[in-house]
């Protein structure tokens, strides 16, 4: 059976013999939203002893067809069990509805996941406050909107404030745009901070929400991008979870995508998960060039079984994220269903009946800037133009759906203009040539248009994938009395849907000229034309079913995959975490790389020199008597010397990895390679000097005892290739000088073996903290029998390269050392408060245990530590108050004192008035 035969039969979740299950047969769908609009019954009265489930109003809501008829085909799988997680859209409270401050048992009593507190009345937003049993009420009932079989259990996400459009701030206004090649105009970004604080609370919700409901094995499926952050937020939970997110939208070019602001963090989020899908390739292809030119990903593309189809594998944060497409599609089998009924039929016909002698073009489209309504109006007026035989004999039946997108008025203004300018000049007393709807219409009248249409008309200038064009092709694969089978369908090109439906007669929107002759030779096709037309697209339009049974099935092999060997993705640095050991210790430990770390990369290792704004964390860190700091670099004595050493002597340094130490507090430094035969260094420096002659713009680093040849100012390639050369050359003797050759970014380097980070660090974590480091001739004591309460209670270690390894491998050794030594010394967390954290996003496997993104990220998470950020700066890893101050900080204390004070004074003047 090929795995086309296999997809459509649906997976077989997988049932694992000896350790239990692969994948436990569960779903957890991540939604934006769920399908429902929720209004509060105006006439309801909880004091007429009415019935509480009709307080609340659930009208089905329109748009994403595709998604909602997966959740539906998922809910009646016998083969799954299906859990929904999607906020609850904005609530319409209703006239009745008046803000009830919570009693306090209320607020006790609250729901547990509930994040968002009552407290923010001085900045004017009463929130809408639910009770525990007004929630448990509508979640019920929302249940039962489904006739779930059991098998779908629908879990709301409350996002309760009176401005509930503000969690869509982000998604809709920053994101949404850079997807659909739209530049925002340049602003202060102050709009663009509080929304992106909105956005992290929403995805954080989310992840509180499936935190409570996930079991191992359980597949993840999040979509779209409201959610872009939550597969790292569930990542940092659940380290082996089996996450896949789905993107339905556009992917753009990274010219766009790289035009965001928080393009790093939002990248950062996504590559949390196993999985990234997309529409189409082209959208994969940009996603994955996003990946490398922002994150200095590696990827790598291979052909699957399925038909040869390409798939890519990104190397992101030590593990592999299969980066694919599948393109959604609908509910075939339904649709038929629902549009051939006797009650469409005559619909059909009175439509028909209206536009006698007329051929109708039909359309129907989200009326924002990049569903092309504007280029389609353009172009009919181009047809009517270029056509005069067809005036009469055409009518342009264009349904738009109202959005409440910031330009709709505007863009309102321009269709209505533009249907006013054609039917002025080419209908007359009896007929306008177009018929626009401005509104949303019921799925009967919607099936009847489409069936009565002689051709459809899609010119969007964006889209991730149309579903009126799938629909349409749909409905004329059915011949009836009313004789409307097989007419055809005029599609963007710029639409997702056109690598699908590639036979479609495809335009250029932008080109209205063409689109008109498109229009023209479309109207003008036989029945002969018009059915092998059909045919082709028809056997094209992917289904629901298939598309659901062919994602999952790919998971559950990615699951089984994860089982079999130990790849894993490092999660983000868990960061309130990491404060709140921080907070809880004494002994602290801070084990720093340089380049790459605390610096960014550049062109030229000299200009690698400290920021301000580093030397201002790294000096709060170190004027608290807790904290060690060390700076463990590959960089010689006097580069630290100069430009760290000098300005802050309490720092302990560590040079050309691990060959020199200077302890913290003094200037003198250590030379550990005193007993080492230098003699290698002239034949390192010899076939070093010679690559260097073939590689125009490589240079040789020569320090006291390392010697690296970089080659970053290279052709890229031709610098690949000699250092491949030269790390060949140089291992054919290192192991006999007793020397290790390291592959570093953009460079090679060679030191001693028996010198390196790791040995460094498991000195300096065997080791009183506080007291001076001893050593002898033969280097530093390392002497475990220190006792548990002088050792290191935390310990940050970040490195960005491959000597960092070393680091990460020493402390994932200690630990497990620990483990046995000191069982009953753990932390209130439960470890030993070891962070090895790596940064970037490494091509290399990494032993780490988390990362970062970058040195800003470095800057931004020391910056919490001393309580120096004062705003949400990163992905879902700062834990906020409500009003967005960092939680238990000093302006969050602040804010909350003036909230006392504000509800005082609010009291006191109620009691005044009464
Ligand atoms: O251990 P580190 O502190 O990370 O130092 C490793 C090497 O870093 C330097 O080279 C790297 O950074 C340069 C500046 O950004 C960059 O131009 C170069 O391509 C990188 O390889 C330094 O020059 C080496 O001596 C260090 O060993
Ligand atoms: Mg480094």
């Amino acid at each position: 059976m090929s795995e086309e035969d296999s997809a459509s039969k649906g997976p077989e979740p997988q049932k694992k013999e000896s350790n239990g299950p692969v994948v436990s047969g569960r779903i957890i769908n991540c939604v934006p939203q769920l399908p429902y609009k929720i209004s509060r019954n105006d006439k309801y009265s909880a004091s007429r002893g009415d019935n509480a489930s009709e307080e609340w109003n659930m009208e089905p809501i329109s748009g994403n067809s595709a998604l909602y008829s997966s959740l539906y085909l998922l809910r009646d799988s016998p083969d799954w069990e299906e859990h929904v997680v999607g906020w609850t859209g904005e609530i319409d409270p209703g006239n009745a509805f008046s803000y009830i401050a919570p009693t306090d048992s209320q607020k006790n009593t609250k729901d547990a996941t509930e994040d968002l507190k009552y407290n923010s009345r001085e900045l004017n937003e009463d929130p809408l406050y639910l009770s525990m049993e007004q929630k448990r009420v509508m979640a019920e009932k929302l249940q039962n909107q489904e006739d779930s079989k059991n098998r779908m259990t629908v879990h709301p996400v409350w996002l309760l404030r009176r401005d509930q459009r503000r969690w869509r701030g982000y998604a809709e206004n920053v994101v949404w745009p850079a997807l659909h090649y739209i530049l925002n105009a340049p602003s202060d970004g102050q709009k663009e901070n509080t929304w992106w604080y909105d956005y992290v609370k929403f995805n954080e919700a989310y992840a509180a929400k499936v935190a409570q409901i996930y079991k191992p094995g359980d597949i993840i499926w999040v979509h779209d991008y409201y959610l872009m952050l939550l597969p790292q937020l569930l990542r940092m939970r659940f380290g082996d979870a089996v996450i896949a997110y789905f993107h339905h939208a556009p992917w753009p070019s990274n010219e766009y995508f790289r035009c965001l602001s928080k393009r790093k963090q939002l990248l950062d989020g996504i590559l949390g998960s196993d999985r990234v899908c997309f529409q189409n390739d082209g959208f994969a292809r940009h996603f994955v060039s996003g990946c490398k030119r922002l994150l200095d990903s590696t990827s790598t593309k291979n052909k699957t079984q399925n038909k040869g189809k390409e798939e890519w594998l990104i190397s992101a944060y030590g593990g592999d994220v299969v980066v694919d497409s599948l393109p959604t599609g609908v509910n075939t089998e339904q649709i038929l269903h629902n549009a051939f009924t006797s009650d469409i039929d005559a619909k059909v016909e009175t439509i028909k009946a209206a536009y006698e002698g007329k051929k109708i073009i039909f359309g129907r489209d989200r009326l924002d800037t990049v569903r092309g309504v504007v280029q389609k109006l353009q172009a009919f007026e181009a047809f009517l133009a270029m056509y005069p035989e067809w005036r009469d004999k055409v009518v342009l039946i264009q349904v738009s759906r109202p959005t409440s997108t910031d330009n709709a008025l505007k863009l309102e203004q321009q269709v209505n203009d533009l249907v006013n300018s054609i039917n002025s000049q080419y209908g007359s007393l009896n007929f306008s040539p177009v018929q626009h709807y401005h509104m949303r219409i019921p799925e009967d009248v919607y099936y009847s248009l489409l069936r009565a249409a002689d051709l459809c008309l899609v010119t969007s200038v964006r889209d991730g994938m149309n579903t009126t064009a799938l629909e349409y092709v749909t409905v004329k694969s059915r011949s009836s009395k009313q004789s409307c089978y097989a007419n055809p369908l005029v599609l963007s090109e710029f639409s997702g849907t056109s690598t699908v439906l590639k036979g479609a007669l495809l335009v250029n929107p932008w080109d209205s000229v063409a689109v008109s002759k498109a229009i023209k030779n479309a109207l003008s096709m036989t029945s002969q034309e018009k059915a092998t037309l059909e045919k082709k697209l028809w056997s094209k339009v992917p289904t629901t079913q298939d598309w659901n049974a062919r994602f999952l099935k790919r998971m559950v092999a990615i699951a089984e995959r994860k089982d079999s060997d130990d790849s894993k993705i490092t999660p983000a640095l868990n960061r309130p975490l990491l404060l709140r050991t921080y907070r809880a210790s004494k002994r602290r430990l801070f084990l720093f790389d340089y380049d790459g770390t605390l610096t960014p990369i550049v062109q030229d290792p000299a200009a690698a020199i400290p920021s301000a704004k580093l030397f201002k964390i790294l000096s709060k860190l170190a004027s608290d008597p807790n904290n060690q700091i060390w700076i463990i670099s590959g960089r010689d004595q006097k580069f630290l010397s100069k430009w760290l050493g000098s300005r802050m002597p309490q720092l302990g340094l560590s040079a050309e990895h691990g060959c020199f130490m200077k302890d913290v507090a003094s200037e003198d430094w250590v030379n550990l390679t005193t007993k080492v035969d230098m003699s290698w260094q002239e034949k390192v420096h010899e076939v070093m000097d010679q690559i260097t002659v073939q590689t125009p713009g490589s240079f040789v680093e020569k320090k006291k005892v390392a010697v690296t040849w970089h080659y970053r100012r290279a052709d890229p390639e031709q610098g690949e290739f000699y250092a491949a050369k030269l790390k060949k050359t140089l291992d054919g003797f290192a192991a006999d000088l007793g020397l290790e050759v390291m592959e570093g970014k953009a460079n090679v380097e060679v030191r001693p073996k028996f010198v390196n980070k790791g040995e460094i660090v498991k000195r300096l974590v065997w080791h009183p903290l506080g007291e001076k480091q001893l050593y002898d001739d033969d280097g530093f004591k390392i002497d475990e029998s220190v006792p548990k309460d002088r050792l290191p209670e935390f310990i940050l270690c970040l490195g960005d390269d491959f000597t960092d390894e070393d680091m990460f491998a020493q402390l994932n050794s200690i630990e497990s050392v620990w483990e046995k030594k000191f069982p009953d010394d753990r932390n209130e967390c439960g470890h030993y408060g070891f962070y090895p954290v790596t940064v970037g996003s490494a091509s290399k496997k990494t032993v780490a245990k988390a990362h970062l993104t970058d040195p800003q990220q470095v800057l931004d998470t020391l910056g919490l530590l001393v309580g120096d950020v004062s705003l949400f700066q990163s992905a879902g890893t700062v834990d906020l108050d409500d009003r967005g101050h960092i939680k238990d900080s000093e302006s969050s204390m602040k804010s909350e004192q003036a909230g006392v004070a504000y509800n005082m004074r609010r009291s006191a003047s109620l009691k005044d008035s009464t």
